[in-house]
């Protein structure tokens, strides 16, 4: 395949050919009769969702692995990485074993993190082909697996010996505040009171958590990431560790002071901020502190997110959104091309070792994806693909691919789905 005349994110017009799923040449001018022409178009690097929740095992009714990935692909992620709170858990090689059968289903590339509870089996999970540890939860979240300080120690340990890199999941809940409940007299939980979540899972939590964590990590020496951080003091705390850190869009883009409109919709794990520390993680994202982008894609249903606010899962849909909503930050010029590049596909791939990735660049994959830079248009949740057909992002505009490319193979092109050619990143 040769596609012409395409801008890649530092400006450059190249044409690049594809062979045998890899990206052959990236030259000024190349010969043969262009399959696709992209002048005026922007060329990226598909992007790597270092944070997904596909569901499958156990709750096929939020997400799967068809599904999740058709979402992936239409937003531009060529790479996904599924976490561990499923059902059974991905904790031992019998759970692992079961969601890499149904991960193969998958459109678009994968990693499968392996879990920590009480009844892990390091032995079994290190002896497959595992993407990371994690994500690790230093508190509950959805799946209840959060652990305490001794088996974090060890499952940090373990890790560093196995050379496998550690993400977690860093709150605090001793330092939740437990008055932000009881102030919801009567213990309602309307949807009004959305912002309560924000006020119980107190943004000192994080902080707390993140400094545990790369204390811990630093003891045996383990490469340690902390997923979601959503407030700077995490972010700063992260950085100052030695740990590398990623964002979720939903922290990048919405606070506290949209959980009017959102309600219970906007329930997640860390919880919103204020509009004060979104911006601070804003100007974190934009200058280099912050490493990577991912979604913490964490599907519900509409029925199950519109219990009351005590009663409703937490997370929120995104894998199908972080591109479109990066893209249209570059065609606002509040980000450059090089650094949404940076944050989605080149730092994902030097940290977790995904040397075949993340760049274009001769002899890498060819996980490419097209579009327009200036085709902004409105997301809508039942444009989407994911199964939820729902997006907190409702009415904001994102610029969407046209085309997306799997080691070569067209998995997306214009509102149609290629072949589901995803295979584990790690066989
Ligand atoms: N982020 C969330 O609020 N929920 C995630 C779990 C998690 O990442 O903590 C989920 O799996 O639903
Ligand atoms: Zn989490
Ligand atoms: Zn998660």
């Amino acid at each position: 395949m040769l596609i012409a005349n395409a801008t890649l994110p530092d400006g450059r017009e190249r044409d690049v050919r594809i062979a045998d799923g890899e990206i052959d040449a990236v030259e000024p001018s190349l010969s043969g009769e262009p399959d696709v022409d992209a002048a005026g178009k922007r060329l990226f690097p598909g992007a790597i969702d270092v944070h997904v929740h596909f569901r499958q095992p156990g709750y096929s009714h939020k997400e799967t692995w068809e599904t999740g990935s058709r979402s992936a692909a239409a937003g531009g992620v060529t790479t996904v990485v599924d976490q561990p709170n499923t059902d059974p858990a991905t904790v031992d090689g019998a759970g692992f074993d079961e969601k890499a059968d149904l991960a193969a289903a998958s459109y678009v590339d994968y990693g499968i993190n392996g879990g920590v509870t009480e009844s892990w089996n390091p032995d079994e999970l290190f002896d497959r082909p595992l993407f990371a540890l994690g994500e690790v939860f230093l508190a509950d979240s959805t799946g209840d697996m959060g652990i305490d300080a001794d088996l974090f120690g060890d499952a940090v340990a373990r890790a560093a010996e196995n050379d496998v890199t550690v993400t977690v999941h860093a709150e605090d809940a001793d330092l939740f505040d437990q008055s932000a409940r009881d102030a919801d007299a009567g213990g309602e939980g309307e949807a009004a009171n959305a912002d309560l979540w924000s006020a119980f899972r107190a943004a000192e939590a994080e902080e707390a958590a993140v400094e545990r964590a790369v204390e811990v990590g630093g003891d045996s020496d383990a490469d340690v990431h902390i997923a979601h951080t959503s407030t700077p003091e995490g972010i700063d705390a992260a950085s100052a560790g030695g740990a590398t850190c990623e964002v979720t869009p939903h922290h990048l883009f919405l606070s506290r002071e949209d959980l009017g409109e959102l309600g219970t919709y906007g329930r997640m794990n860390p919880p919103l901020r204020s509009a004060e520390r979104r911006e601070a993680v804003y100007e974190r994202v934009a200058d280099g502190t912050v490493d990577v982008i991912a979604t913490d894609h964490a599907p519900h249903t509409r029925e199950e997110k519109e219990a009351g606010l005590w009663d409703a899962p937490s997370g929120v849909p995104g894998v199908e959104t972080m591109l479109p909503l990066l893209l249209e930050e570059a065609r606002q010029e509040n980000l450059s091309y090089e650094r949404v590049r940076d944050l989605i596909a080149a730092n994902p791939a030097d940290i977790f070792d995904l040397p075949s990735k993340g760049q274009i660049e001769e002899g890498r994959d060819a996980d490419l994806v097209l579009f327009d830079p200036e085709s902004s248009q409105k997301i809508r949740g039942e444009d989407l693909n994911s199964k939820c057909e729902w997006t907190p992002f409702e009415g904001r505009r994102g610029v969407f691919p046209e085309l997306t490319l799997v080691r070569g193979e067209i998995v997306y092109r214009n509102g149609n789905f290629g072949t589901a050619v995803g295979r584990n990143v790690r066989r």
